[in-house]
């Protein structure tokens, strides 16, 4: 068994008057995904220097599918991600940089090299109910001295019990803070406090609880307010929303927030939107947005990352990417499972050929 988060609150408690939570942003991670995995060097530099600079204390860097995750069937990346890594090592000077990684996609390796670039916090990811595939995983970058955070993907699919089951095989893998992850931007409010106060209840002292929001039905800032005042320590959140499909929990319209309600969050409001609108934006391809197949998504439950594919097959078959994200949720995808759009796909296009006598 590993020591508890004791450690993890050691930031929170020059803060000691107010709620102090920590946030990471993952625009150089989750962002990945909208930039189809084309960063540059200089543009990781560039965000991590304004970043770093307006006091955001943890930035994440990897492959949008994390470690291992540049190939042909997500996409491969334009500069490889270890370098990204060790770029954003040089860059920070007090963030702290942390990488993702999904156990299969990523192996051990790939954790330590992200650690000799300098990487010091490990997150693994897994589907909300497969919390046991990243034991070895946890162990090994405890052994290694990296700091860890679990992600248990796609939460919204799962009632709080069953998180808080999967969150306790982290926490006694060596996990010390277990995030509710909202994949899809599904989550509406209580059922995002329900589900931190289940880990909370769970986990006790032993890990901390985060929360990863998604914009598609809009309301990423409130659900990570609902999350905070449930428990939650950590917040995710990218600058601009630039993370997959609608993108994430706005950072600086969140920090904004948490200031009017007497959260510590340690970010300055001011150079935060300065950042988002004057380095972030710029290296964006567009703006991530609440449009009809992002809000499907959400309303579905369907998995960010499909979104693109999604808009693919909807052009090359000529049907509708809503009704194939809609479909995608009913049938409680999960990622890796990307090849069945274009059955859905086509199962479409004929129903569509069909009504028209083709
Ligand atoms: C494929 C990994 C995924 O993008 C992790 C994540 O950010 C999420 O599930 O929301
Ligand atoms: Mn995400």
């Amino acid at each position: 068994m590993f020591a508890n988060s004791t450690d993890l609150m050691a930031g929170a408690r020059k803060y000691s008057d107010a709620l102090h939570i920590r946030i990471t942003d993952s625009s150089l991670r989750d962002g990945s995904h909208h930039k189809r995995h084309q960063f540059t060097e200089q543009e990781v530099r560039d965000i991590v220097g304004a970043l770093d600079g307006a006091g955001v204390p943890v930035i994440e860097v990897t492959h949008g599918d994390g470690l291992g995750g540049s190939s042909f069937n997500y996409g491969f990346s334009k500069t490889p991600e270890q370098q990204l890594i060790k770029a954003a090592v040089e860059t920070a000077t007090t963030a702290k940089i942390a990488f993702l990684m999904l156990p299969g996609l990523g192996v051990k390796d790939d954790i330590r090299a992200a650690q000799d670039g300098g990487a010091q916090i490990c997150r693994i990811a897994t589907h909300c109910t497969e919390a046991d595939v990243s034991i070895q995983h946890f162990g090994l970058a405890r052994e290694l001295g990296l700091e860890t955070v679990g992600f248990l993907m796609m939460s919204h699919s799962q009632p709080p019990e069953v998180l808080a089951r999967q969150a306790r095989i982290m926490a006694d893998a060596g996990c010390q803070c277990v995030y509710v992850v909202d994949s899809a931007g599904a989550l509406v409010l209580e059922q995002v406090s329900d589900r931190v106060a289940a880990l909370k209840d769970e986990l006790g002292d032993d890990a901390q609880i985060g929360f990863h929001g998604h914009e598609n039905l809009d309301i990423a800032v409130a659900n990570s307010i609902a999350a905070v005042r449930a428990g939650a320590q950590q917040i995710d959140g990218s600058v601009r929303r630039f993370g997959a499909g609608a993108g994430n929990t706005p950072v600086e319209a969140f920090v904004g927030v948490c200031d009017k309600l007497g959260i510590s969050t340690g970010v300055d409001f001011m150079k935060i939107a300065d950042a988002a609108q004057d380095v972030v934006r710029p290296v964006m391809p567009s703006e991530c947005l609440v449009d009809r197949p992002a809000m499907m998504m959400g309303y579905a439950g369907c998995y960010s990352s499909f979104l693109k594919h999604a808009e693919g097959h909807a052009e090359k078959y000529g049907v509708s990417a809503a009704e194939i994200l809609l479909e995608a949720g009913a049938r409680k995808l999960v990622g890796g499972q990307e090849d069945q759009l274009i059955d859905i796909a086509l199962e479409l296009k004929k129903k569509q050929d069909a009504n028209a006598g083709v």
